[in-house]
């Protein structure tokens, strides 16, 4: 196997650190990254914008359709309620359909890819060279939701945090189309007690572990 093929699906609940671990693995493997999340992101600030309610699935799918992955603004999109949007909008069938066929062309390409989402080991690429699975207590995930509230504009409330994470990992765990779920030959990353550097570094590891056992056989 060479860099060239790495493919790195990563996946996990909100606020779990995937999406961070994602951008640092990417920055040092040197490959193109898609956080997934966005484009669902995108759909649902799409219904926002226009004043359409999330259960629209037709104007679902049409956003979807138009869903660019070259110009998704996180600025925009990281906003709190467009995340629980957007978990309502991810239930729709068709509407993942359409976003998974952008990622896994995403996926395709020949230098290989990280992709950080909710089902990326398990359907957007199954074949992924190593899929990790990152988790975090409830409890330190909305911790850290709370902190980068608060670091970008000073309000926000534990409790209420801690309920919204509560309710999406319900609504993407129990859904039926692709839920949650750890791909079963994924490695499981509890980044409860680790920092950024300490989970990036166990990812590494991981990571290096995979390629020097696929280059040797
Ligand atoms: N291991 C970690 N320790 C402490 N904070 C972290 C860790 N990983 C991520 N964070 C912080 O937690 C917040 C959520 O991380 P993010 O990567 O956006 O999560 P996700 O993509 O899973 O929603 C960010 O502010 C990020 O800086
Ligand atoms: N591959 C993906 C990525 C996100 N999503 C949905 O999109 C929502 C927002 O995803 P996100 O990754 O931006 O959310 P955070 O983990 O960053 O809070 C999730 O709660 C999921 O419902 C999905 O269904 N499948």
């Amino acid at each position: 196997m060479t860099a060239a093929s790495l493919v790195i699906a990563i996946d996990g609940p909100a606020a779990s650190g995937k999406g961070t671990l994602a951008r640092r693995l990417a920055d040092y493997y040197h490959l193109p990254h898609l956080d997934t999340g966005l484009t669902y992101r995108a759909v649902a600030h799409m219904l926002l914008t226009k004043g359409w309610p999330l259960g629209d699935a037709p104007h679902a799918v049409e956003a979807a359709r138009l869903v660019d992955l070259g110009s998704l603004d996180r600025d925009v999109l990281s906003v709190h309620a467009v995340g629980e949007a957007a978990s309502k909008i991810a239930v729709i069938p068709e509407v993942r359909r359409i976003l998974v066929d952008k990622q896994r062309a995403f996926a395709a390409q020949v230098s290989g890819a990280v992709l950080d989402g909710r089902d990326i080991g398990t359907v957007v690429c199954p074949d992924a060279t190593v899929k990790l699975y990152v988790t975090a207590s409830a409890e330190v995930r909305a911790r850290r939701r709370l902190a980068e509230i608060e670091a970008r504009d000073g309000t926000g409330d534990f409790a209420t945090i801690l309920a919204d994470i509560a309710r999406r990992d319900e609504r993407d765990m129990g859904r039926a189309d692709s839920p949650l779920r750890p791909a079963a030959d994924a490695h499981l990353l509890d980044t409860s007690e680790m920092d950024i550097e300490t989970a990036f570094i166990a990812a590494r590891t991981i990571i290096d572990g995979i390629v020097a056992a696929a280059s040797e056989s």
